[in-house]
């Protein structure tokens, strides 16, 4: 039986009074990228901070790569690369000069470290600014020079605590080509939380949606979206639609209605046949009509399935892929 990567059983941590998780199971195979997906507060980084072995749990249990993170937090710390959201990057020396001193903290060998030094320049994409100081990197920099840090000892398990929020969309497209990179050409396992959908849409083989402390739901990007078996169709109004608002919930075949402001998004079971009644509803409550559309449920969907609550974060306007 292959060792998963990781595995998280009922794990919990508190502070004080506050439970920051509670009860939560991973499983989590060689090879995978795994998403850990929940808005601001959900629990994502203690999770990975018990994960890496900063943290102790306050109750359960976890292993990496095979070795318990409370008992044997060295073994486990040899066979994986951080990057998290508290990057420890910054100051006086170049891009370089971190990589080096980072080989030597590790006791590699500096003949091996400048191989590994010239292998990682590629993956920072720094150019000239490799050999500038620190201080003068912008955030997307920082970030690609932090994952060069965690990959210098070749880990087989990367952990990423928010690795794109912040990043404009040409850094951001830049660490999801590199998170793809490194999961398909070097298989390494990747753990990666985001308050973004498209993100984990993106780039997770599976996802563990996260909310007030637990993993509420687990599965592929398809899996997920499966557990809403609607259609949802979105109209943009004329007018104030939050005002007539119980009109619209009568139309026939609408299960449930999301409006703000005005757009309107109704859950109905059959898009093609009920796109038609929501148009002449609409216009019946008074509202004139801009655009009807029908589109499958989204990861937001699901999470508004499973919380009740709309994770409302997508990556910025531009598409990525
Ligand atoms: N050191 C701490 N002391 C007290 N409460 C904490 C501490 N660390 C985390 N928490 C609380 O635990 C909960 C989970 O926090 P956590 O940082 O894991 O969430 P998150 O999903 O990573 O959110 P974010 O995206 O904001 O980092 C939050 O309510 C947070 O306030």
């Amino acid at each position: 039986m292959t060792i998963p990567a990781i595995l998280a059983e009922n794990l919990g941590r508190t502070f004080g009074d506050k439970v920051a998780i509670n009860n939560v199971n991973l499983k989590i195979p060689s090879g995978e990228v795994y998403g850990l997906l929940g808005p601001n507060g959900a629990g994502k980084s203690t999770i990975v901070r018990i994960l890496c072995t900063l943290l102790m749990p306050t109750q359960g249990r976890a292993r990496v790569a095979g070795y318990d993170v409370a008992t044997d937090p060295m073994a486990v710390r040899l066979r994986i690369g951080a990057a998290l959201q508290s990057t420890a990057i910054d100051g006086l020396q170049t891009g370089r000069e971190m990589l080096a001193l980072q080989a030597q903290l590790y006791g590699i060998s500096s003949v091996v470290a400048q191989k590994r030094i010239a292998e990682l320049e590629a993956l920072v994409d720094l150019g000239k600014d490799f050999d500038k100081r620190v201080s003068t990197y912008s955030g997307g920099m920082k970030r690609r020079l932090d994952i060069a840090i965690a990959m210098l000892h070749r880990p087989p398990m990367l952990f990423l605590d928010e690795p794109t929020t912040g990043l404009d969309p040409r850094s951001r497209q830049q660490m999801w080509d590199e998170v793809r990179r490194l999961n398909k050409e070097l298989g390494v396992t990747i753990l990666l939380t985001t308050q973004y959908l498209e993100e984990a849409d993106s780039l997770a083989h599976r996802i563990g949606i996260i909310n007030n402390g637990g993993v509420v739901s687990e599965g592929s990007p398809r899996e997920l979206k499966r557990l809403v078996r609607d259609d949802i169709v979105v109209a943009n109004v004329q007018g104030d639609a939050v005002s007539v608002e119980s009109r619209l919930a009568d139309i026939r075949g609408v299960k449930s209605l999301t409006v703000t402001g005005d757009r309107i998004e109704a859950r109905v079971s059959d898009g093609a046949q009920a796109i038609g009644s929501v148009a002449i509803g609409i216009q019946q409550a008074g509202l004139t009509l801009n655009d009807i559309t029908l589109r499958t449920p989204t990861l937001d969907d699901v999470f508004m399935e499973l919380t009740g609550a709309h994770m409302n974060k997508e990556v910025g306007h531009e598409p990525v892929r």
